[in-house]
C-alpha cells in the first residue's frame, strides 16, 4: 500500500530524493486520514488547510505554557553565561527524534522543530536575565 512505501518518510535519515519529473493527476491516492466514525479527509487542499490552522492554534497555546515554564526557569540561573545548557538541549531534541516513531511523527519533523524550540528558549531565556535588575541587599550599606 502507499502507507508502506512512505514509511521510510518517517525515519532519520530521510532516503534521497531523485531530481524530480513527477507529474501526476490530482488528487492522486487515497485519503490518508479515517476518523473514529468511518469517513475519511481530505478531499481537498482547503479542507486540509482547516485542520493545519486548527492544529497549529492549539500548538501555540501549548508552546506559550512551555515558554512560561522556560521563563520560570530562568529563577535558577544566576548569570546569562547559565542560561544555555548545550548537555540538556542535546537530550530534550533527542528524546523527541527517539519518541517520535511511537507517536508517528516524522524524525525530521521532530528534530527540526525541536531544535527551533530550544534554540530560541534559549534566546527568551537570555532577553529575561539580561533584561532584569538585580536585587542586591547591601550589606556593607545597611545596619
Ligand atoms: C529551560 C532551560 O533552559 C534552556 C532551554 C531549554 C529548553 O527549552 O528545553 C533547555 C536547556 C537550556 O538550554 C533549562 O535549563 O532547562
Amino acid at each position: 500500500s502507499s502507507s508502506n512505501l512512505s514509511d521510510k518518510c518517517y525515519f532519520d535519515p530521510l532516503p534521497s530524493i531523485p531530481p524530480s519529473t513527477d507529474n501526476r493527476t490530482i488528487p492522486w491516492g487515497e485519503p490518508t486520514i479515517q476518523y473514529a466514525n468511518g469517513t475519511t479527509c481530505c478531499s481537498s487542499l482547503d479542507e486540509v488547510r482547516a485542520q493545519l490552522d486548527t492544529i497549529d492554534a492549539q500548538l501555540l497555546q501549548l508552546l506559550s505554557t512551555r515558554a512560561s515554564y522556560v521563563r520560570e526557569a530562568t529563577r535558577f540561573k544566576a548569570t546569562s553565561a547559565d542560561v544555555n545548557d548545550p548537555s540538556r538541549n542535546q537530550q530534550v531534541i533527542q528524546a523527541a527524534v527517539d519518541a517520535a516513531p511511537s507517536v508517528h511523527l516524522p524524525q525530521i519533523i521532530a528534530q527540526i522543530v525541536y531544535e527551533g524550540i530550544v534554540n530560541s528558549s534559549v534566546l527568551f531565556e537570555e532577553c529575561i536575565v539580561s533584561a532584569t535588575p538585580i536585587f542586591r541587599s547591601y550589606p556593607f550599606l545597611i545596619v
